[in-house]
């Protein structure tokens, strides 16, 4: 029987492991951490994430060929294939501080792997990390190598959270970098061998390591670059009174360019965007190429200029302070489906919010209290570190309320904000709302998803991404 092993049971590592177990059934597949709460969570009813279809997934196969243990180096010891799957999180100190990523825990990774390992290993990498990394790997694991055989693969992983399930039950491809020698090959080979039990081989893709490592990073940059240039065009909008669902549906007609990833929001969040560009405009600095970095570095910033623009059309609509007034925050994860808050732009906009002294209420289905209170009160990339390394108990930012129910978080609230487009928020009673706040009541939609005309005949006054303006709106500067 094949033995997979693989290191970090985190949003990737976890569901991964889950479908190759499920899809696999002749695989023993062992996800492993050194986080014990983690852990504990993936062998109990309450997941440690929350991701649709990913608990059936796991019922069906835990205990049976798919298991969670903290016993990292036996499992290791005794696997033939390894994936790698631990934080990449952006450097805070030191060289390339603020851009470059932190390979703390994939070496110290690697390194465990040398000092327990008897038997030959695939060692892949599936968290998203810069371009020649493999060779890094590959050399400390060769500089300890007593005789044995390690082959570094490059599989990085393409799934969104959200729909990680349906993504890898069918992915787009399946993409697999190795060494161009007979044994590299064979590597890969082993590999797809794992994938072909569900996806089709013309899905699955090899090239070289660097290949496979670089088309990750540009991956996500082209991802978050659409985001960017939509958003860029909804401000556009505004000025204009074009509209930018009308613009977007319009642009993405055109089947060279395509209908997807062309919402216009508040700004993109997620572990990885932001994450991802920084790493790749300091590979193409330290590789000589300022004017290819400040091309990517841009694709950031206007992402940072629309939460700034959101927060200040908020401030600017409301006679220019929010100080002492009620806001109600509609949505705190960075996306919908996910409980998920790392780089949410929710934390930019509360914490805008909350520079301009006002007081805010706060409701998510799926984000608990402490975990908002946590990301408002952490540093910037402070969160991308295994759990148990953050820090523990930050200070309650006071003016910030957390409730269970999108009724009671905008009872008496002078404005709203609806910052993530959960399904949910379309279906309010918004006339009950309004009744319930204090007047005039504004409305500001980050996410596009209340209809703007049926809320204005209630009495709302309503601001929504790259629509045409509300008379109110439609005098006030939107200085960014
Ligand atoms: N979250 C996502 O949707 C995607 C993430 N990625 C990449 O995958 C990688 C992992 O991301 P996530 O799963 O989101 O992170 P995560 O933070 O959810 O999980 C990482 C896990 O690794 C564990 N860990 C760290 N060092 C360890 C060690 N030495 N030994 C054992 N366990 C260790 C941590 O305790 C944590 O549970 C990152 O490189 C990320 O960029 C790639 C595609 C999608
Ligand atoms: O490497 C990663 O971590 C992953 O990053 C993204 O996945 P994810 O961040 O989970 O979610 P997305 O659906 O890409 O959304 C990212 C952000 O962009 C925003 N977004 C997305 C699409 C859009 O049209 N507009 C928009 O503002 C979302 O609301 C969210 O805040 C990529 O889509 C995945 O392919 C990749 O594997």
């Amino acid at each position: 029987m094949v033995k997979i092993c693989c290191i970090g049971a985190g949003y990737v590592g976890g569901p991964t492991m889950a479908v190759i177990a499920v899809k696999c059934p002749a695989i023993e597949v062992v996800v492993v951490d050194i986080s014990v709460a983690r852990i504990n969570a993936w062998n109990s009813d309450q997941l440690p994430i929350y991701e649709p279809g990913l608990d059936d997934v796991v019922k069906q196969c835990r205990g049976r060929n798919l298991f969670f243990s903290t016993e990292v180096e036996k499992h290791v010891f005794e696997a033939d294939i390894i994936f790698v799957s631990v934080n990449t999180p952006t450097k805070t100190r030191g060289l390339g501080a603020g851009k470059a990523a932190d390979l703390t825990y994939w070496e110290s990774a690697a390194r465990m792997i040398a000092d327990v390992s008897k038997s030959d290993k695939i060692v892949v990498e599936k968290s998203t990390v810069p371009v020649k990394t493999a060779e890094a790997i590959e050399k400390i694991l060769t500089h300890n190598s007593k005789g044995i055989n390690y082959q570094i693969l490059s599989n990085p992983e393409f799934l969104a959270e959200g729909t990680a399930i349906q993504d890898l039950f069918n992915p787009d491809r399946v993409l697999i970098g190795g060494r161009e020698t007979p044994e590299g090959q064979k590597a890969v080979q082993a590999l797809k061998d794992v994938y072909i039990q569900w996806v089709p081989e013309d899905r699955v893709l090899t090239t070289n390591l660097w290949s496979a490592e670089l088309s990750k990073l540009a991956a996500n940059a082209f991802l978050a670059q659409r985001i960017s240039s939509v958003n860029a065009i909804s401000a556009l909008c505004e000025a204009t009174g074009a509209n930018i669902t009308e613009v977007a549906y319009s642009v993405g007609k055109d089947s060279r360019i395509g209908p997807k990833f062309l919402n216009a929001s508040v700004g993109f969040g997620g572990s990885c965007f932001q994450k991802d560009i920084l790493n790749l405009v300091y590979i193409c600095e330290c590789n000589g190429l300022p004017e290819v970095a400040n091309y990517w570095k841009q694709v950031i910033k206007i992402n940072d200029y629309q939460k700034s623009r959101f927060v200040n059309r908020v401030v600017s609509s409301m006679f220019n302070t929010v100080s002492g007034k009620k806001i109600a925050v509609l949505g705190f994860a960075f996306k919908k489906d996910t409980g998920d808050t790392r780089e949410t732009p929710a934390i930019d906009v509360c914490k805008g919010l909350l520079g301009d002294k006002a007081s805010i209420n706060i409701y998510d289905p799926q984000v608990t209290e402490d975990q908002i209170q946590r990301d408002l009160a952490m540093n910037k990339f402070d969160w991308d570190h295994p759990i148990h390394l953050q820090p523990m108990s930050p200070t309650a930012v006071k003016q910030v309320a957390v409730t269970w129910d999108a009724y009671e978080a905008t009872k008496g609230a002078h404005g709203i904000c609806i910052l993530t487009e959960w399904d949910e928020f379309k279906a309010l009673d918004y006339q009950r709302i309004y009744n319930n706040m204090q007047k005039p009541a504004f409305l500001f939609d980050g996410r596009n998803v209340v209809d703007a005309e049926k809320l204005r005949e209630i009495g709302f006054i309503v601001y929504a991404i790259g629509k045409p303006l509300d008379p109110w709106l439609k005098d006030i500067p939107a200085v960014a």
